[in-house]
């Protein structure tokens, strides 16, 4: 029997919330996604057909009976849950004030998983009535792409509920990776480590945009969907890693903030594919053809990828 409840729930539906809702449906659930949002809520609806396209071309295996509906009615969307997915913006507050929405509807031994980017579940949890029933499940976007999913334990948490949501993850074919609880968990530490030493050789002047996506996507990207980064030492040398890191680590960029051009794009409306431009421009129907060359990307890749030993 699947460890996967019978009825899951996403809440927030931008996005992250309908890939993750399709994935379980794909798996079985009867999924309800829930938007504060009517117009979130349509643009899910529509753009349903091609989330699941695209579960059929990875070949992710179909369980039948599964479903997703879609409404901004809570109780409706809670009623008879078993699994609960918050997927708001990345804001405390709000995500406070969604699970206190969740606690007042449901029974005790409903888990509440959290797809915050890294924000402690301890943290989040404070102001719960029942803090050990959230736990941090961290998915990778586009999370019915990427088949892995962090879980995260906070302070309070049920450990029961780690091996728990590690065979639900399991029961539609992800890798569930348990970690201990730190900021930004560890994915976004290692993106956001990458991501501020090529923000600042942006910056800096050091490379034009262009250049730095070819450079890392070969360079590293390529390389480390292979080996990962613990191997690729190991092929590289330990000694090699000695001299590089030697006079290099005290030369990486350190800033804690965000870079003030980033800011800049930010107060100018310029948030990337969500408002036609950010890093790029993107002209009439380019940001449809970025998304589709992009998904036809990571589902080649991913094909490949999994037809190939783990290194
Ligand atoms: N975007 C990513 O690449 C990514 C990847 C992994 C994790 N995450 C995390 O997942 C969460 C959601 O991210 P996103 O990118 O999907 O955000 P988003 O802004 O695209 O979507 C959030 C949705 O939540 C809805 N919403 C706002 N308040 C709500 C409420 N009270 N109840 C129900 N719905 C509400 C909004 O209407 C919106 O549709 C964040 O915590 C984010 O950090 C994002
Ligand atoms: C830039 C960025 N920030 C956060 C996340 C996930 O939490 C992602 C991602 O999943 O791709 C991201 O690209």
């Amino acid at each position: 029997m699947s460890s996967l409840p019978n009825i899951a729930t996403v809440i927030g539906s931008g996005t992250m919330g309908p890939g993750i809702a399709a994935t379980l449906a794909r798996a079985g659930a009867t999924v309800r996604l829930y938007d504060i949002s009517d117009e979130a809520i349509a643009r899910a609806e529509a753009a349903y057909g091609v989330v699941t396209g695209v579960l059929e071309a990875v070949g992710s295996p179909m369980v039948p009976g599964g479903s997703v509906s879609f409404g901004t009615d809570l109780d409706e969307a809670l009623a008879g849950t078993g699994l609960i997915i918050e997927a708001v913006p990345e804001k405390l507050e709000l995500k406070q004030k969604v699970f206190a929405d969740i606690e007042a509807r449901v029974g005790d031994d409903v888990i509440i998983a959290t797809n915050t980017s890294g924000i402690p579940i301890t943290t989040m949890a404070e102001s719960m009535t029942l803090p050990g029933r959230l736990i941090g499940m961290h998915w990778s976007n586009p999370p019915h792409l990427i088949p892995m999913i962090e879980i995260i334990p906070g302070k309070a948490t049920d450990l029961a509920l780690v091996d728990k949501l590690a065979e639900i993850v399991k029961s539609f074919n992800y890798v569930p990776v348990i970690e201990k609880e730190i900021p930004g968990f560890v994915e976004n530490r290692v993106l956001y480590a990458i991501l501020r030493e090529c923000m600042a050789l942006l910056e800096e002047g050091i490379v034009t945009p262009e250049g730095l996506d070819a450079c890392v996507k070969w360079g590293i990207g390529y390389k480390l969907s292979v080996v990962g980064p613990t191997r690729l030492l190991d092929m590289a040398g330990l000694d090699i890693y000695q001299a590089v890191s030697g006079y290099l680590n005290k030369e990486l960029d350190v800033s804690t903030d965000t870079p003030q051009f980033i800011k800049d794009k930010i107060a100018a409306g310029q948030l990337g594919f969500k408002t036609g431009g950010g890093m790029y421009e993107y002209g009439e129907g380019d940001v449809d053809a970025k998304r589709k060359e992009i998904i036809t990307g990571l589902i080649a890749a991913r094909k490949t990828l999994s037809s190939i030993p783990n290194v």
